[in-house]
């Protein structure tokens, strides 16, 4: 379905609701330039780490986009688990888990609120830069605590510019994009609206000292296209 939710004038913050969650697909795909790329890089890299019976954890799975492609493209068994506090969006996760015939254990949970055992891999595509600051140092530092020597943690995040000029730069290059894929003037302010306070992103510098700062052994950006940015950690 068509992503319109923000055409009509918005009175709430931004929310992952019922909503969001209809048109979600379409919406990632029209508003994080090159996400199918991020997505298949994600995967690829994944993959140099995966053996039989690892466990792999989705943080922010939303509707299983990742963690279905992520099987489709593997030869081994793997153990995949989707965590998310939205409601809606696993119901549409396990709708396309059953019709794609993947087996996913998706769970209806907070990130902060339980472990992640035995991970090999967690992969967080967009979804830190929703957690404040703080507890994402915290959450950060628990994934690297919960990955098993050898252990990998892939994840994207919107980004800003640590220099004022070029941040807003930035900012019109991606208003550019999203006018390219057919969101009016209207639906690029409301939606702006309603993400301040909510998305809180760092700069590329942020996020590496914030993975240094957890324990991690090494970090670098996979992929980066102005304000969306991928990387990759991995625990020796
Ligand atoms: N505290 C939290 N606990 C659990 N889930 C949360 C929390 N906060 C936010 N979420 C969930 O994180 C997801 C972020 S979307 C991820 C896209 C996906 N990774 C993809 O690659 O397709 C990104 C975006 O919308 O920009 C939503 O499904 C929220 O419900
Ligand atoms: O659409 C935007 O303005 C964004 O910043 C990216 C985004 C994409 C999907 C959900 C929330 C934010």
């Amino acid at each position: 379905m068509t992503d319109k939710v923000f055409e009509k004038s918005i009175t709430k913050q931004f929310e992952f609701d019922e909503e969001v969650a209809s048109v979600f697909d379409d919406m990632l795909n029209r508003s994080v330039p090159f996400y199918k790329e991020m997505q298949r890089l994600t995967i690829n890299f994944a993959l140099n780490y995966l053996e039989n019976n690892d466990r792999v954890y989705d943080l922010g799975c939303s509707t299983a986009s990742t963690l279905i492609e992520l099987s489709k493209h593997s030869s081994k068994k793997l153990n995949l688990i989707g965590i998310d506090n939205s409601p809606a969006m696993l119901a549409r996760a396990a709708n396309k888990c059953k019709a794609f015939g993947v087996e996913v254990k998706l769970l209806n949970e907070d990130l902060h609120n339980i472990e992640y055992p035995e991970a090999k891999l967690i992969i967080s595509n967009y979804t830190l830069q929703f957690i404040r600051p703080l507890q994402r140092e915290k959450l950060v530092k628990k994934i690297y605590d919960n990955l098993k020597p050898g252990g990998v943690f892939i994840f994207s995040e919107k980004v800003i510019s640590s220099d004022k000029v070029l941040g807003k730069q930035y900012i019109d290059e991606y208003y550019e994009f999203k006018k390219t894929q057919g969101y009016s003037e209207y639906e690029i302010a409301q939606k702006r609206e309603a993400l301040e306070n909510v998305l809180i992103p760092y700069t590329d510098e942020e996020n590496k000292k914030m993975i240094l700062d957890a324990g991690f052994d090494h970090c670098e950006t996979l992929f980066k296209w102005v304000n969306f940015a991928t990387f990759i950690a991995i625990k020796k």
